[in-house]
Order: structure tokens, then C-alpha cells, then sequence
């Protein structure tokens, strides 16, 4: 089975601001809107009700209730002219929020303290909807690979699921761009109603920190929830990984999981594992760092780019229960997703039996996931990778490290706006794992671009005055010419790695987003260079 269309199948674009919502909604009351968030209705509001719910101006629909939020850069109450215009039927906001409201407005207004904190039970009574299995996942990487794996595995069970995430939102045969990892519990919770409505059985979901900061998946337990692992990455939000890990181990509470695989490889699992208050299956897969695990991997043997794994239960747990598998994903991060793919599953109840026929007959887990390891050619070695953190980064560098006579060539730059001190990480470890470096432009968004290259730059520089004296570092800051620099550079024998962007279609310099595919842009430039990219689905040819 292959996932890499282009969203929606359109032409590549800018992530749309999009509400997808369920067809059909029964009108609830504002009054009982307002009981359930411990209110006292005014007599009015018994009689309004509304449809739906957002948080964004932009994709009110008529009877909306619209939350207006205080927001880091200015108050959703500015905009809630422009919501009632757009058919707002209600608004609930804060003090500060109901001060900005101009006039009286038409509309009931609903004022609690934390408008965000109710946002979750709000959209969750505003869409009730029939069961949906959900899966969550959190973790710094692997929840987009692994989203994809599971749903892939649920479907060779003749299961259909949707997938939030990433890349795009699924809904039956509806793809969507996304614009969050997590969308904000408004559209979540539609986004739920609406695939059971397309009577999906199963809905598989990335759960970012961010979400879980910010309350978006408030109202919903997970059938089962997974845990990759913990690394550096968004400490601009957390501070710390101490508050990074306690973020992520909401997941892990009552209020919004049953049951749980914990992938224990890093000492962050195993803290995930023990502060979890649901019952927790796990998973260790990599054997150099043995210690207690309710499963391991007990081999994994290369097999074409990817791997033949066998997954064993401990002794302990009473059986001698094994499951056997192939994944055709590149990287030795990939035995970690493919085992947890398959253990998330089997912790959702499926007999082993079935699930071992399943992975046997229908070799489900061999699937691309755009963006993330993707081949664009073979001599030299090409290949995209969505790693945007040092851990990341760094696997992935091992992954494709020619193990033949060959150079690396890696390709990267730092995000703007985002945790600042990964950036001369990310430089040393490029510089100390590749032998030439080049150092571009990412998502810059409204950071000065050169000055987020200086710091990536200013760790490379250093790894290189130390210990990697060899490696070549080269700066060029268009992304698309870094990537022609990289492939003009190239032999035969070498490896291009395009890390950072992976299935993306832009770059935001500035509140703008720029048309930009890195797997398009080296497929044009291994062509322009007169060697012979492989077929990538999605990608013109
Ligand atoms: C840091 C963060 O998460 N910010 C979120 C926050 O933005 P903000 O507080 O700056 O909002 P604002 O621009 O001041 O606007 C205030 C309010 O007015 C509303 N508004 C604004 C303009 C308008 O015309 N009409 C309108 O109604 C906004 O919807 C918002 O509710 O509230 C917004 C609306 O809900 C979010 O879109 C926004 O996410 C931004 C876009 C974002 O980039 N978030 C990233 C960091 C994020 O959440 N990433 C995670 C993890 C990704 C990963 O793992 O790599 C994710 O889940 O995607
Ligand atoms: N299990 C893993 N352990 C470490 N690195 C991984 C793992 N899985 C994937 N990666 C690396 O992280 C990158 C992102 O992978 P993926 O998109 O699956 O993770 P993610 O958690 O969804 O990240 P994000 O939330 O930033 O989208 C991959 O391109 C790869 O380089």
C-alpha cells in the first residue's frame, strides 16, 4: 500500500485553513453549553443553538459557537465582529476578552477564566458521535511514521481508520493538508465526529506536546496510546526536558488513555512508563540496552532497505508469544516504529492469530510514508528525511551512511522560531557524521535566515576545529540551490541527504509561504546532472 499522493491529490499548495466538520449536527442549547462549563444561562441564551464550534474567525460557520481565545499575539475577541458576521450564533471568551467586545453584541456571551481549558468538552458536546477506536501517539519521533504504519496494519485487518497528523488529515477518501501536528480540540473533535460519520472504525492520531499543553485533545481517551521516545526538541516551549517528559505523560493519565505501549529504549520511556496511570505494555528494541520489557525485539535482520523483525514477549508474561514481520522502511529507527505499530494493535485486542496472518498475507508495513527516508535515487544515494532535531538528524545520517567507498553529503538547516539551542547541535553532529556539510535555509518564518545559519553553523565550525577535521562546510542559503550544490558535488558512489522539510510543500519566510519541495528539487537536479531519479509517488516525473 503506498500513502505518498500529494494531500488531497491537488496540486501542491499552502495548508489551507480548513474546518472539516460532520455533515450533520444536532443543535444544542447555548444554556446547556453554559451548565456544562458551570455557568448560570441568562434567560436568552436558553433559546439560541449552535452547530459548531471554533476558535478561528476564519472558519466560523453559521451557528458557530466561537470561542475567542487570548491569544500570544493578540485577543480572539478582535475578531469576533467578524465571527457573528460569519454566522456566530454565541461567543465565550475571558474577562479581558469581553472588555474588547465593542458594542453589545448580538449574540450571547458566555465569559469563563480559561476559555481554552473548556474548548475540549465544549466541541466535545457541541459533535457527539458515535464510537471510534482511537490511537494516540506522542513521542519527539516517529508518530507520523508510525500513524501510518498502524493505520496500514489496521487496514490488512479490513479495518478503516482516519488519521490526524502531520502531513494531512484522512477521512475516508478525503486527504487534507495539515496545518498543526494536533488540531486545536474544535476542529479535533469534529474532525472525529466526521470520520465516524464516514463509518471509519478507527481514528490514529499524533499527539503533539503541544497539544497536550495547550489542552487540544481535552474530552478524549485513547483506546491505546504509544509512546517513540524523548529527545531535545521544542524546549522553547517547555523549558526543560523534565517539563518536556511531565507534558508528554498526560497522554498517559486516566482522563485520556485505557491502556498503553511505552517504547522503554531511553530512560525518558521508562519514566513514561512508570508515571503512567493506565495499564502499560513495554516495548525495548534496541538489545544494547537490555533491561526489564514486556516485549523486545528479538532480531532484526537487514532485508532489501529494510528490516525482517521478530517481537517476543517477556517469559514473565505467561506465554511464549511471538509476532514475526517485515518492513521495507530504511533506518534502524524504523524496527522501533514497526514494533510499536504492531504492539499498539495487538494491545487494542486483536487475537495474535489474526494479527500474525494479517502481517504474513498483506506485509502491511512495507509502505512509503512521504517525506520521511524517501529514495529519490539510487547512484548516487538520494534520499529526503523529515529529521529536524539533533536525534533525529543524527539517526538519519546513520541510516544512510555509505558503508562503500562514497562520500555523505548532508544538506540542513534550523527551522526559525523554534527551540534556538538545537541549531549548533544539529551543526556539530552534521559536521561530525557527513563528510560536507552544506548549511541552507529551512522554514525561517520571521527570523533574520542568516542568522539561524550562523548558528548551525557556529556548531559545525566547531566540530570541525576539533574532531572533524575532514569534513567540508559550505553554506547556501536558497534551499533549492544547496540541494542542486549537493547533487552537482556528487559521484556516483556518494549519498545525498536532504534532511528537514521531508513532505512539505513550502518554506514560510515571513508570513509567506514559498513553493518548495525538496523531493522535487533533487529529482530535477539528479536529472539536470544526468542521473536517473526513481519514480516518487506524488512527485511529477
Ligand atoms: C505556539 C502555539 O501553539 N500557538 C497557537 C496559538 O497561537 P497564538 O496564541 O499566537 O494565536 P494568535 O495569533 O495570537 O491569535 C489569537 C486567537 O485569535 C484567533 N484569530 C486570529 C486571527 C484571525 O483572523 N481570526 C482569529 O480568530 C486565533 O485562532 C487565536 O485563537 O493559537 C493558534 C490558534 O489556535 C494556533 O494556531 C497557534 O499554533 C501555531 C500556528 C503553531 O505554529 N503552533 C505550533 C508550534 C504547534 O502547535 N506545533 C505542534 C507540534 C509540532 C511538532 O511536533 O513539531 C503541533 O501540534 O502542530
Ligand atoms: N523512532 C524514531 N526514533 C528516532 N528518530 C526517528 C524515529 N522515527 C523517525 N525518526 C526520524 O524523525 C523524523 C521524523 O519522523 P516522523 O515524522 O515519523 O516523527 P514525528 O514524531 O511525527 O515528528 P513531527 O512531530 O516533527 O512530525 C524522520 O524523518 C526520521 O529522521
Amino acid at each position: 500500500m503506498t500513502e505518498s499522493q500529494p494531500p488531497s491529490g491537488g496540486t501542491p499548495s499552502s495548508p489551507q485553513r480548513s474546518a472539516q466538520r460532520p455533515s450533520a449536527v444536532l443543535p444544542v442549547e447555548v444554556a446547556e453549553l453554559a451548565v456544562s462549563i458551570g455557568l448560570v444561562p441568562d434567560a436568552g441564551a436558553g433559546r439560541v443553538e449552535v452547530t459548531g464550534i471554533s476558535l478561528d474567525s476564519r472558519t466560523v460557520q453559521p451557528g458557530d459557537l466561537y470561542l475567542a481565545l487570548p491569544g500570544e499575539r493578540v485577543h480572539g475577541a478582535s475578531f469576533a465582529a467578524a465571527a457573528i458576521a460569519a454566522g456566530a450564533a454565541a461567543v465565550v471568551t475571558d474577562e479581558e476578552g469581553a472588555q474588547l467586545l465593542a458594542a453589545v453584541p448580538p449574540v450571547p456571551v458566555l465569559v469563563v477564566e480559561n476559555p481554552r481549558s473548556v474548548a475540549g468538552g465544549l466541541a466535545q458536546r457541541i459533535y457527539r458521535h458515535s464510537p471510534v477506536e482511537l490511537f494516540g501517539l506522542t513521542g519527539t519521533n516517529g508518530k507520523t511514521t508510525t500513524s501510518y504504519l498502524i493505520r496500514s496494519l489496521l487496514a490488512a485487518l479490513g479495518r478503516g481508520s482516519g488519521l490526524i497528523g502531520t502531513i494531512e488529515t484522512l477521512a475516508g477518501d478525503t486527504a487534507v493538508p495539515a496545518t498543526l501536528t494536533t488540531p486545536e480540540a474544535t476542529d479535533v473533535h469534529a474532525l472525529i465526529a466526521l470520520m465516524a460519520e464516514k463509518s471509519l472504525d478507527a481514528v490514529v492520531m499524533e499527539v503533539s506536546s503541544h497539544a497536550l499543553a495547550f489542552g487540544r485533545v481535552d474530552g478524549l481517551v485513547f483506546d491505546v496510546a504509544g509512546f517513540t521516545n524523548l529527545t531535545q526538541d521544542h524546549l522553547d516551549l517547555h523549558g526543560t526536558m523534565e517539563a518536556y517528559a511531565a507534558t508528554k505523560s498526560r497522554l498517559f493519565s486516566k482522563a485520556h488513555s485505557r491502556t498503553a505501549v511505552v517504547t522503554v529504549d531511553d530512560a525518558w520511556g521508562r519514566w513514561i512508563a512508570d508515571a503512567a496511570e493506565v495499564p502499560v505494555l513495554t516495548l525495548q528494541t534496541e538489545p544494547a540496552e537490555a533491561g526489564p520489557a514486556d516485549w523486545r525485539v528479538e532480531s532484526a535482520v537487514p532485508q532489501g532497505l529494510g528490516w525482517q523483525i521478530e517481537l517476543r514477549a517477556d517469559a514473565a508474561q505467561g506465554e511464549d508469544r511471538s509476532f514475526r514481520f517485515r518492513t521495507s522502511l530504511p533506518g534502524r529507527f524504523n524496527i522501533a516504529n514497526a514494533a510499536l505499530a504492531v504492539l499498539m494493535v495487538f494491545a487494542s485486542g486483536v487475537p495474535a492469530e489474526q494479527l500474525q496472518r494479517a502481517l504474513d498475507e498483506q506485509d502491511p508495513l512495507s509502505i512509503d510514508v512521504p517525506g520521511r527516508m524517501q529514495l529519490i535515487g539510487r547512484e548516487p544515494v538520494a534520499v529526503v528525511d523529515f529529521a529536524h532535531n539533533p536525534d533525529a538528524l543524527q539517526r538519519a545520517m546513520d541510516a544512510v551512511r555509505p558503508n562503500r567507498p562514497g562520500r555523505l553529503i548532508t544538506v540542513f538547516g534550523a527551522t526559525g522560531q523554534r527551540d534556538q539551542g538545537k541549531r549548533p547541535i544539529m551543526g556539530a553532529l552534521a559536521a561530525r557524521g557527513s563528510d560536507v556539510v552544506i548549511v541552507t535555509d529551512d522554514d525561517p518564518h520571521d527570523e533574520d535566515a542568516s542568522q539561524i545559519r550562523e548558528q548551525v553553523l557556529a556548531g559545525a565550525l566547531e566540530a570541525v576545529a576539533t574532531d572533524a577535521p575532514d569534513t567540508l562546510l559550505e553554506t547556501v542559503a536558497p534551499r533549492a540551490a544547496a540541494i542542486e550544490r549537493a547533487v552537482a558535488m556528487a559521484g556516483r558512489a556518494d549519498t545525498i541527504l536532504i534532511a528537514g522539510r521531508g513532505h512539505e510543500h513550502w518554506q514560510e519566510v515571513r508570513g509567506v509561504n514559498l513553493a518548495l519541495d525538496d523531493r522535487q528539487e533533487l529529482r530535477e537536479a539528479l536529472l539536470r546532472h544526468g542521473f536517473t531519479p526513481e519514480p516518487v509517488p506524488g512527485i511529477e516525473s
